[in-house]
């Protein structure tokens, strides 16, 4: 292994050829003295293969997230990134200061003070001592622990343990970064502390991501790697691979599920239509009579779009109608839609459920629905039927959009996925008002007064 990164190519940060990492599974305690003393003439051990043969690239200033699901490898992996510890086959070159948030325990001394680890930590990760003193105030407000610095740290909780690390690395002017789903154990607050400073990092630095978490591998990453059984099963972009591992997910769920008990709801609610109480923003005729209308561009249903599922519903046509049912080739941000669905049954299905899923550039879910609890529909095969979800359309920000349609049958929590059409209809906002946050939502009333002057 090598960590200097001599052997690199400038543009390149980190560079995996054929790692392995296998561990020795003993039975029992023993049998680790026995391979001792038998110095390799016989085996007392299996061979555990934690990591088979994985080699990557990662570009400077690449943000790349990995997923995959308890015991696949990531932590593994991320250690042998880090240089804690050594592959048993293939080559590991690190380009630039490299300084990692990994799991909770690992990095500091339990027995030091917090601000001990600090100047421990800074030391490891190559900063001088006078360079430590120069940024430990910031490091100590970025952690607000307070008074709990000079304490040892095996007297903090989790959450003031991985504020304290993330202060660290934050301030340590690391090339890569390394962070591990730890920051979800900090508050909402120091979340988004974090992820502020994260997103100005990844404008320069390298950035690997590793969670279980879908939508924050694509909100944040550009490629990811899915690991599966200490393989790398796909690596491509974050929203392909996220896809992937979404189906991947729901297929071992269903062959868990292949006698499922459907609770169905029999009840049917009426949506209640109540139009004096619509949300509508005051400002919407004026915006819509200027060049900042929210004109969004609709493509047509794609059927060949990519789909997954157990194959019990066959979707024939989703579009986007006018009130009076016409297909609509545009809409206007803060116009009423419908979402219409039409499918076929290819089995008998005692509880239908039909959702829809909005999602950015980033394959970021900004909303969606169901029909879950509106109503359950039971059909049998070849029945033809629809669903129509009606709804204001949102104004959105300019960009590109798509809509993913999906099928089940059974309750929200236990059902099998019949279909899912990832991006069954591309659409595109061409202008816009909103140029903060996902979407903009209507205003009642907006006040702006000089309260000296009645
Ligand atoms: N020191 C070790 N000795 C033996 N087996 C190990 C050791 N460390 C990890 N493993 C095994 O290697 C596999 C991969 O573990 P790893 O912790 O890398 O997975 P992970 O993807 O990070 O999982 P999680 O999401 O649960 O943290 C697991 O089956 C684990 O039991």
């Amino acid at each position: 292994m090598s960590s200097d990164g001599n052997s690199l190519k400038n543009d390149i940060a980190i560079k995996l050829e054929g790692v392995c990492k296998y561990f020795q599974i003993y039975e029992k305690p023993h049998h680790r003295l026995m391979q001792g003393l038998f110095r390799g003439k016989k085996q007392f051990y299996k061979e555990f293969k934690a990591l088979e043969d994985i080699s990557l690239e990662i570009k400077k200033g690449e943000t790349v997230g990995i997923i995959g699901r308890n015991g696949a490898g990531k932590s593994t992996l991320l250690q042998i990134i880090c240089g804690t510890m050594s592959p048993t086959f293939g080559t590991v070159n690190i380009n630039g200061r490299i300084a990692a948030l990994l799991e909770l325990g690992s990095g500091f001394n339990p027995e030091f003070t917090g601000r001990e680890n600090v100047f421990m930590n800074g030391a490891i990760l190559g900063l001088t001592k006078a360079e430590i003193e120069d940024r430990f105030d910031k490091i100590a407000a970025f952690a607000e622990i307070g008074d709990f610095i000079d304490q040892p740290v095996k007297t903090y909780s989790s959450g003031m343990y991985v504020r304290l690390a993330f202060a660290v690395i934050a301030h340590v002017d690391a090339d890569i970064l390394i962070i591990d789903e730890a920051l979800s154990v900090g508050d909402a607050f120091f979340t988004q502390k974090c992820m502020r400073f994260l997103r100005t990092f990844m404008k320069h630095g390298t950035l690997l991501f590793v969670s279980h978490d879908n939508s924050a591998i694509t909100n944040l990453c550009e490629r990811a790697v899915w690991l599966d059984t200490g393989k790398v099963r796909i690596a491509a972009d974050a929203k392909t691979v996220c896809e992937k591992y979404f189906e991947g997910l729901y297929a071992a769920q269903q062959n868990v599920q292949n006698n499922p008990s459907l609770s169905s709801m029999n009840t049917e609610m009426k949506l209640k239509k109540d139009s004096s109480q619509e949300f509508v923003d005051g400002r919407l005729a004026f915006i819509n009579s200027t060049q900042y209308r929210n004109d969004i561009k609709l493509f047509q249903f794609d059927p060949d779009a990519e789909s997954f599922g157990a194959g019990g519903v066959e979707i024939t046509d989703i579009s986007l109608c006018n009130e009076s049912g016409e297909k609509l080739s545009w809409v206007v941000g803060g116009e009423v839609a419908s979402l219409l669905v039409t499918a076929k049954a290819k089995e008998n299905l005692g509880s239908l459920i039909v959702g829809f899923f909005v999602k950015d550039r980033l394959g970021q879910t900004i909303f969606g629905d169901n029909t879950y609890f509106t109503k359950a529909l039971s059909v049998t095969t070849d029945d033809q039927f629809f669903t129509k979800f009606i709804f204001r359309f949102p104004l959105l920000p300019v960009g590109d959009y798509s809509i993913s349609v999906a099928m089940a049958d059974g309750t929200h929590t236990d059902h099998i996925q019949h279909v899912w059409i990832h991006d069954a209809i591309i659409f595109k906002s061409e202008a816009s008002s909103i140029v903060h946050g996902l979407l903009g939502i209507p205003m009642l009333d907006i006040q702006l007064n000089n309260i000296n002057k009645k």
